[in-house]
């Protein structure tokens, strides 16, 4: 490393080391007061998280395993959240569209900081009906289906301009065709199996609670060390 890379590494470590977690009021959480099953507590947390100013709480992480073993991870809109089963939308061409088609098991991850909230949600991916998929496809802006309609994600892409392009055809398709179809456009839903609620503390007396599907409908819960 020659001096500039040294400095400037020491200068990244000064301010890394800087950074602050816990450092908000954080709410208290009673697991023995949690609901039976796991996305009643999801919709609380999510309207506390809401509440409390966290931006963006709807964003989530999807992670993935390629036809190697490696795991992949990207963010997400979440569209949907109810009785187990969490939803989200992408192509099916994509690489985590493939990587869902080949090995149809995914986990979720939200982070509310702004409580010192985690959410991971493990379990198998299915697809919705395709009329399901238009459906939620055209409730949304024409910023979404233009989005949609551009297509080819995860492609090679040559050129910015290419995109420009691209773009600014599908904007001015789903202008002036707001239920225009985009065929690789995919709701998917992950049927939970495992629902972890974790809830962070200035001491570190972290509180995890995880459910745990149980053959049939019911859930299993119970506390683990932080
Ligand atoms: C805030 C945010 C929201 C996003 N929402 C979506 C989404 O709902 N669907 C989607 O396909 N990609 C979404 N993306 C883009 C993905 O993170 C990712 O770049 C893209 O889906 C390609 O991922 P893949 O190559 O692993 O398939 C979002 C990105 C960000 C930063």
């Amino acid at each position: 490393m020659n001096e500039a890379d040294t400095g400037s590494a020491a200068a990244f470590q000064s301010l890394l080391r800087s950074q602050r977690v816990w450092d908000v009021e954080l709410p208290a959480f009673d697991p023995a007061a949690a609901p039976e099953e796991p996305t009643a507590l999801f919709h609380a947390w999510f309207a506390d998280a809401a509440a409390a100013g966290q931006s963006e709480p709807h964003t989530m992480q999807l992670a993935t395993v390629d036809e190697d073993g490696l795991p992949d991870v990207r963010t997400l809109m979440l569209h949907g959240a109810a009785a187990g089963v969490w939803e989200f939308a992408s192509h099916a061409g994509s690489a985590k569209g493939r990587q869902l088609a080949a090995r149809p098991k995914a986990a979720l991850h939200f982070y509310w900081a702004a409580q010192g909230r985690q959410v991971r949600v493990r379990g198998t991916v299915t697809t919705a009906p395709p009329a399901a998929a238009s459906a939620d496809l055209h409730a949304r802006s024409t910023g979404a289906l233009a989005s949609a309609l551009v297509g080819r994600q995860s492609e090679l892409l040559n050129s910015l301009d290419e995109l420009a392009d691209a773009s600014t055809a599908a904007w001015e398709r789903a202008q002036r065709e707001p239920d225009a179809e985009a065929p690789s456009w995919t709701l998917y839903e992950l049927a939970a199996e495992e629902v972890e609620f974790f809830q962070g503390d200035a001491r570190r007396r972290h509180v995890r609670l995880r459910y745990r599907r149980e053959r049939g409908d019911g859930w299993v819960r119970g506390l683990l060390w932080p």
